[in-house]
């Protein structure tokens, strides 16, 4: 079954890719493979859904590398040229974007409202249309269904730069002649918020200051490369962003990060399964404190130059606080722990010598696929829907193998690490879910050892 695009030539305004989607698609996985070699990360899928909304700020060619060849940003992409964009793909990852003539009348058809309502990023069409043509307008945005994901925070930005906003039933719309730079205090640091508000403002008159920003790497890879654009935004990587607005940008050439939550994946990975795996070009100095909390579960690693090395490890103990408390491992804005990595803490903790407490605040529907785990032999009790405490089995049990469904992408990819740790045959169903943000993820595992085929 096989999600993806093809971009023969730019063609504008039409649809000029074949979107190969094939519904309800299962994984077979023969666990208990230990897995040898290397891995090398994806481009990020939350960085690229920025930054491909980012193109529409410029009439001028954006040229972006590193993009991911996953199910949402394969969407955008295809989205993005049926408004108008000029796409042009120049090699695997690497594609060209020309927003010279973006067709206002295609946000009107059902068709954009049902592309634009199957992903989450789509949401960030809405700052960059508000930018240069005073207009937009999105659907209820897609994504994970991992509980309540208001919006409030982009549409109250949007109001305080002195858009209008109003939802008709079908589409939130925003209008705007005349954006002008104002304070504005974010009612929480929403990553996609902060880089919708952030694109409506960089050619809004006067200062605009954002503070309480979410400040992921994701965002300070979208600042700077606006900045490139011609963008004047001072306090990247702060919660603290000063955008002097310019009349218009200019375009630009960007390279994506490699994804920090497929790294985070690939470590729990390698520890559950006992496998020796080397992660090769992390940028480890923008991973932030990813590594220290699977360290914390007594994950050895090693940093050769920017690779991880991860060991095969017969066992791992989970630290204690110093105060010899029981490892809580919470999630928080950045520069804390991305809550996108939390299932996968969770799974790998199933196997560690000691007790870990998971607790999810952002999200309160994120932790119900442990019932599956617990179905393969897991020691995991839940709390309620934002904790859950793992005993880990500290490897004097195997997990068994199951069938089960991925609920969203993070527990999708944490149900594949404890089935290809468990004994036996697991089939995971709607792995549409997995593969909305990890690029072919069977035939990477399969060539470092894993058995993983795809139904
Ligand atoms: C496409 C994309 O980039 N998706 C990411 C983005 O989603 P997204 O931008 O939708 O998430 P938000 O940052 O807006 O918020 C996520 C959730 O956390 C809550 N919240 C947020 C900030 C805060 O200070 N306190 C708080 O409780 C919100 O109410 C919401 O329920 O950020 C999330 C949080 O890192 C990630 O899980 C998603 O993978
Ligand atoms: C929650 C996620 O994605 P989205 O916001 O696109 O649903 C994720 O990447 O873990």
């Amino acid at each position: 079954m096989l999600y993806g695009i093809h971009c023969t030539e730019a063609v504008k305004g039409v649809v000029h890719y074949s979107l190969y989607i094939s519904k309800m698609a299962s994984f077979k996985i023969t666990g208990g493979r230990k897995l040898q070699g290397e891995l090398v990360p994806q481009g990020a899928k939350n960085e690229a859904l920025q930054i491909l909304c980012a193109v529409l700020l410029t009439k001028e060619p954006v040229t972006i590398h590193n993009i991911p060849n996953i199910r949402d940003v394969n969407q955008l992409i295809d989205l993005l040229g049926d408004m108008g964009v000029w796409v042009t793909k120049l090699k695997e990852g690497s594609y060209r974007f020309v927003a010279s003539d973006v067709n206002l009348e295609y946000l009107d058809t059902p068709a954009y409202k049902s592309k634009a309502a199957a992903l989450r990023g789509s949401v960030m069409l809405l700052g960059p249309m508000l930018a240069r043509y005073k207009q937009g307008r999105i659907p209820r945005p897609g994504g994970d269904k991992i509980g309540r994901r208001r919006l409030d925070t982009h549409f109250l930005g949007f109001e305080k730069l002195g858009a209008k906003f109003h939802y008709d039933g079908d589409f939130y719309r925003v209008e705007g002649e005349a954006l002008k730079g104002a304070y504005m205090l974010l009612d929480e640091a929403s990553v996609t918020g902060t880089a919708n508000v952030l694109m409506a403002a960089v050619m809004a008159e006067g200062t605009t200051t954002i503070y309480n920003a979410a400040c992921e790497p994701y965002l300070q890879q979208l600042s700077k490369m606006l900045n490139r654009m011609g963008a004047k935004i001072a306090g990247v990587g702060s919660n603290l962003l000063t955008i002097e607005g310019v009349s218009e940008l200019q375009g630009t050439e960007h390279t994506m990060l490699p994804d920090m939550i497929e790294i985070g994946s690939f470590i729990g990975l390698a520890a559950m399964t006992q496998s020796e795996i080397t992660i090769k070009n992390c940028q480890i100095p923008e991973l932030g404190i990813i590594p220290d909390v699977f360290k914390r579960l007594g994950i050895q690693m090693e940093f050769r130059g920017d690779d991880i090395h991860i060991p095969s490890q017969e066992l791992y103990e989970v630290e204690t606080f110093l105060d010899g408390g029981m490892m809580t491992v919470a999630d928080s804005p950045w520069p804390g722990f991305t809550p996108d990595l939390l299932s996968i803490v969770l799974v790998t903790a199933i196997q560690a010598s000691g007790t870990v407490l998971i607790h999810q605040k952002m999200f309160e529907s994120r932790l119900f696929f442990v019932d599956k785990l617990i179905e393969m032999g897991a020691q995991i009790i839940l709390c309620d829907p934002h904790r859950a405490t793992v005993v880990g089995l500290g490897r004097h049990q195997q997990l068994r193998g199951i069938r089960m469904s991925s609920p969203d992408i993070r527990a999708g990819v944490s149900l594949l690490i404890a089935a290809l740790s468990a004994s036996g045959t697991s089939i995971i169903d709607n792995i549409e879910q997995i593969d909305r943000g990890y690029q072919h993820i069977d035939t990477r595992l399969n060539a470092i050892g894993a058995e993983i085929t795809r139904l």
